[in-house]
C-alpha cells in the first residue's frame, strides 16, 4: 500500500501505507527516541504532521496510563518504521501513518527550509494528486486562529488538594502537567482557554498557570489577558505556550523559529547557576523579546530564551517541559519553585 507527502517545496516523496487515510498539516520533526505515546497525544501538535527522526517508533508497545491527553494529536504520523502496536492504534484513531521512507531526507528538508505545510494521501487507492490536493488546502500553522478551541477543556475541571490553588488557563494541556501540580498537593482547577479575567477570579488563585498548547501565541489572546490582569496582584506561571503568552501579554515579543526545537536532549543554560539541565522540548515558536521579564535560562544550541521571570513581580515561566513526559527529569524542580511563588502569596491559614 502506498502513501505519498506533498511538500511545500514541491517534492512528493513516496512511503508505504501504515494507516490508510488523507491529512494536512505543518511537516515538523521530533528527535525523541522514546516518548512516542506521550508526543502522539501532546496536545501542542495539533495541526502537524508529526516525523520522527528515530528509526524504530512501537518497540515498547502503547499503553494508555503514558498519554496526554485522550486522542491522537498530529494528524499524521511519519517514521522509517512503525511498530505493528503504533500502527494499529493510529489506525483506530483515523490518523494516517506512513512508514518506509528515508526519513534522514525528510528531516534534512525541514532543516534546510524550515517547518512547511504538507499535504498526506495513504492507503491502497492514494495518489500523489490526492496529497497535492491536501497540500493546497493546507494553511499556515499562524491562520488556525481558533486552534485553542480544538485543544481545550470546555467546562471547568477541579482536582482537590490541600496545598495552593493552582487555576491553570487549558491551552492544550498535558495532563502531566496536572499531575506534576496535583503531585505536590496543589488544587487544580482548569479553566478554559478563553476565560476571562472575572471566571478566573471567581477561583480565588494563589497562581495563574498558563499551559502549552499548539500553533501561534498570536491566537491565545484571551490568555494574555488574563495575564495582564492578575501580573502583581497573583503569581504568573507558564510552560512552553504559557511563556509565550506571558511574554507577550507583558510587552514582549515571540518569532516562528526556522524548524523549532523538538526531542528529549536540549541543553539549557541557567544563567544565574551557570549550570545545564537536559530537557524535553516541543516548540515552533520562541520569545524573540521578553518585554518587562528577565530572560534567566537561555537554550545553550542557539541563545534562545528558556526561562523567564518577573524584575519586580512573581512571575516564572519555561519555553521546555519541566514535567518531563518523555524525557529527562533534571527540571521537575521547577513545579516545587512555583508551588514556593504560591505559598509566599498565599495568606497563611490561621492555626488554632
Ligand atoms: N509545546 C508548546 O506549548 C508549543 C508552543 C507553541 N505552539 C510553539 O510551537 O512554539
Amino acid at each position: 500500500m502506498s502513501a505519498y507527502i506533498a511538500l511545500a517545496d514541491g517534492r512528493v516523496v513516496e512511503g508505504r501505507s501504515r494507516a490508510p487515510g488523507t491529512g494536512r498539516g505543518e511537516l515538523v520533526f521530533t528527535t525523541a527516541y522514546t516518548g512516542y505515546e506521550e508526543s502522539l497525544t501532546d496536545p501542542s501538535y495539533a495541526e502537524q504532521v508529526l516525523t520522527f527522526s528515530y528509526p524504530l517508533i512501537g518497540n515498547y508497545g502503547v499503553r494508555e496510563e503514558r498519554f496526554e491527553s485522550d486522542q491522537i494529536q498530529p494528524r499524521v504520523a511519519v517514521a522509517r518504521e512503525f511498530t505493528d502496536d503504533v500502527a494499529e492504534w493510529l489506525e483506530s484513531e483515523g490518523i494516517p501513518a506512513i512508514d518506509g521512507l528515508d526519513t534522514r531526507d525528510l528531516v534534512t528538508s525541514i532543516r534546510e527550509q524550515g517547518a512547511m505545510r504538507c499535504g498526506v494521501a495513504a492507503g491502497p487507492d492514494a495518489t500523489p494528486e490526492q496529497a497535492r490536493e491536501q497540500l493546497e488546502q493546507c494553511i499556515e500553522m499562524s491562520d488556525h486562529t481558533e486552534i485553542g478551541a480544538q485543544v481545550s477543556v470546555d467546562e471547568p475541571q477541579q482536582y482537590q488538594g490541600s496545598g495552593v490553588k493552582v487555576t491553570l488557563i487549558d491551552c492544550g494541556a498535558k495532563q502531566s502537567i496536572i499531575e506534576a501540580l496535583t503531585a505536590r498537593d496543589a488544587a487544580v482547577t482548569v479553566l478554559p482557554y478563553d476565560a476571562t479575567p472575572a471566571e478566573v477570579a471567581d477561583t480565588e488563585p494563589d497562581v495563574v498557570f498558563v499551559s502549552n498548547g499548539p500553533g501561534d501565541p498570536a491566537n491565545f489572546e484571551a490568555a494574555g489577558e488574563v495575564v495582564e490582569e492578575f501580573v502583581g496582584e497573583t503569581p504568573i506561571a507558564g510552560i512552553c505556550l504559557g511563556q509565550q503568552v506571558v511574554a507577550r501579554a507583558l510587552g514582549g515579543e515571540t518569532e516562528k523559529m526556522e524548524f523549532g526545537h523538538r526531542g528529549l536532549n536540549q541543553p539549557v543554560r541557567d544563567l544565574e547557576t551557570d549550570r545545564v539541565v537536559m530537557t524535553t522540548q516541543n516548540h515552533g515558536y520562541s520569545v524573540a523579546d521578553p518585554g518587562d521579564l528577565a530572560v534567566t535560562q537561555v537554550n545553550v544550541n542557539d541563545g534562545t530564551a528558556e526561562g523567564l521571570e518577573g524584575v519586580d513581580v512573581d512571575v516564572l515561566t519555561r519555553q521546555y517541559h519541566p514535567e518531563a513526559n518523555p524525557g529527562p527529569h533534571d527540571s521537575l524542580s521547577f513545579f516545587d519553585d512555583v508551588i514556593e511563588m504560591a505559598e509566599n502569596r498565599a495568606p497563611a491559614v490561621a492555626s488554632d
